[in-house]
Parts: C-alpha cells; structure tokens; sequence
C-alpha cells in the first residue's frame, strides 16, 4: 500500500472568555512572536480571540514575521437580517478571520446547539472563504478502555457526518476531537484511547477530496503531542496555551518528525 502523506500540522488555541480585552491583545502580540517557529517547523499557527478583539488582534497579527490564521469562536449561519446578537460569517471574513471554530462542547452544553446547528454554521462558513473548525467528542467516559473507544466513535459519527454532509466535498475542513469529559480536567485523555479514536474518525473522512486535518484538544500542553501523533495533525490548546512558553514548546515538540 502506498504511504499516505500527512496533512500539515497545525496547532493554536482559543482564548474562550478567559481574557480582558488589554490582555487579549497583550496575548496576541506576544504569540505573534511565535510565527516564525511556526514557520521554520512548517506548521500553521492559528489563534482564537473573542469576537470583540478580532479586528484590532487582525491588525497586530498583519504585522507577524510570517502568517497566522485568525479564528472566530463561533458565527451564526445566516450572513444579514433580523437576528439579534448574532454574528455574521460575512462579517468575520471582512474582519481577516480565516478559520471558525464551531460545535465546542461548551457550546453545545450551555447553549445547547445542536448537529444539525454546527452543520448550517459549517456550510456558511464554507460559502464566505473561511474554514470550520468543527469541535466533536463525545460526552461518556467509558470505564473500560477497548468499550470507550467504540463508545466515543459512535458519539463522533453523527457529528462528523453532520459537518461533512453539509459542506461542498472539496472543502477544506478541520475537526477537533476533543472529548467532553478530557476539557478543562488535569490532564489530556490517554494517549492510546485518543489514537485509536481519531484513526477512525480519519477513515470516516476517507475519500473526502478537501483536506481534512483532525485536531486533539482537552487539557493539551506541552508533552502532548509525542503520543498522539499517529493519530492527530496537531493540537486544540485551552488552558496550557495562557503560558505563551507552553505555546512555545508545543511548537517546538510539533516541529519534531
Ligand atoms: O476546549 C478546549 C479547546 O477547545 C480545551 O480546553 P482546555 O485545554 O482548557 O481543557
């Protein structure tokens, strides 16, 4: 069978609401410190910010020694009219962003969006140039490792499908398995059950002609990627990422073979 190449590493985080605005910027500047590592290891760096910052977070990352993607943390799937305190993917992709996240379980969680949401949201993303970042994983820890990954599989593939049924097949997309129960906890998920997991997931996407990247995120650092490599394109930081030295390092772990 001929070798597979493999998708090009990508790696960022989403500062959720974690940040003032003086101090998201703060954290933008700092990280744009970093494009150039990002660069010379030939990975794509992209960084979250909330809604409010992104226009001035455009500007400073305009000024990066080499390209960073900027995301969006959610958009609504309509591009104009009568939708109060939504925001438009018209909007986001005049205001530079590239990427948008979608589907993160503290969305579907709190604000209960649905399958059938995230895929609306994916195609208009789609539509206005940019590229979802679709947030999957399931909600049930199974106990016994050989169950939880058939368990977390099953979550995962209506999700997918949802996402994949949605958008044109030679688009660009990026998923993010990041399992419910491994977000905002001490330490990633184990490093077998998230390879053995997103292997599938990648076979789901098997004959896709856009590229798919798959992502791991919940509790991710530094010391993280080595393990799942097999299984993964790169790394959804959260919490480790608020260290920019932690960001730093994962870079320079991504950049290894
Ligand atoms: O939700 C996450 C990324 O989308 C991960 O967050 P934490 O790394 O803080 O658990």
């Amino acid at each position: 069978m001929a070798t597979q190449s493999r998708p090009r590493r990508i790696v960022g985080t989403s500062l959720k609401m974690y940040f003032d605005l003086p101090s998201t910027l703060e954290y933008v500047k700092t990280a744009s410190s970093l494009a150039d590592a990002a660069k010379a290891a030939n990975i794509d760096l992209f960084i979250i910010p909330d809604f409010v910052t992104l226009l001035p977070s455009h500007d400073i990352l305009k000024f990066a020694s080499a390209p960073i993607l900027l995301g969006a943390q959610d958009t609504f799937w309509e591009a104009r009219g009568a939708y109060t305190g939504e925001v438009s993917p018209l909007t986001l992709s005049q205001a530079g962003v590239t990427i948008v996240e979608i589907g993160h379980a503290e969305r579907r969680r709190i604000f209960h969006e649905t399958d059938a949401e995230v895929a609306k949201k994916a195609a208009a993303i789609v539509q206005h140039g940019m590229v979802p970042l679709v947030c999957i994983g399931e909600k049930t820890h199974g106990q016994i490792a050989s169950q939880a990954v058939g368990m977390a599989i099953e979550e995962c593939r209506p999700q997918i499908r949802a996402a994949l049924g949605a958008i044109p097949d030679d688009s660009e997309v990026i998923f993010a398995y990041e399992p419910v129960w491994a977000i905002g906890a001490a330490e990633p998920a184990a490093a077998d059950h998230v390879v053995a997991v997103t292997k599938e997931l990648r076979r789901m996407c098997e004959g896709r002609k856009g590229a798919v990247r798959i992502l791991y995120g919940g509790s991710a650092g530094p010391g993280t990627f080595k393990n799942l490599k097999d299984g993964v394109d790169g790394l959804f930081l959260g919490r480790f990422a608020h260290d920019i030295k932690n960001l730093e390092q994962v870079i320079k772990e991504m950049s290894e073979p």
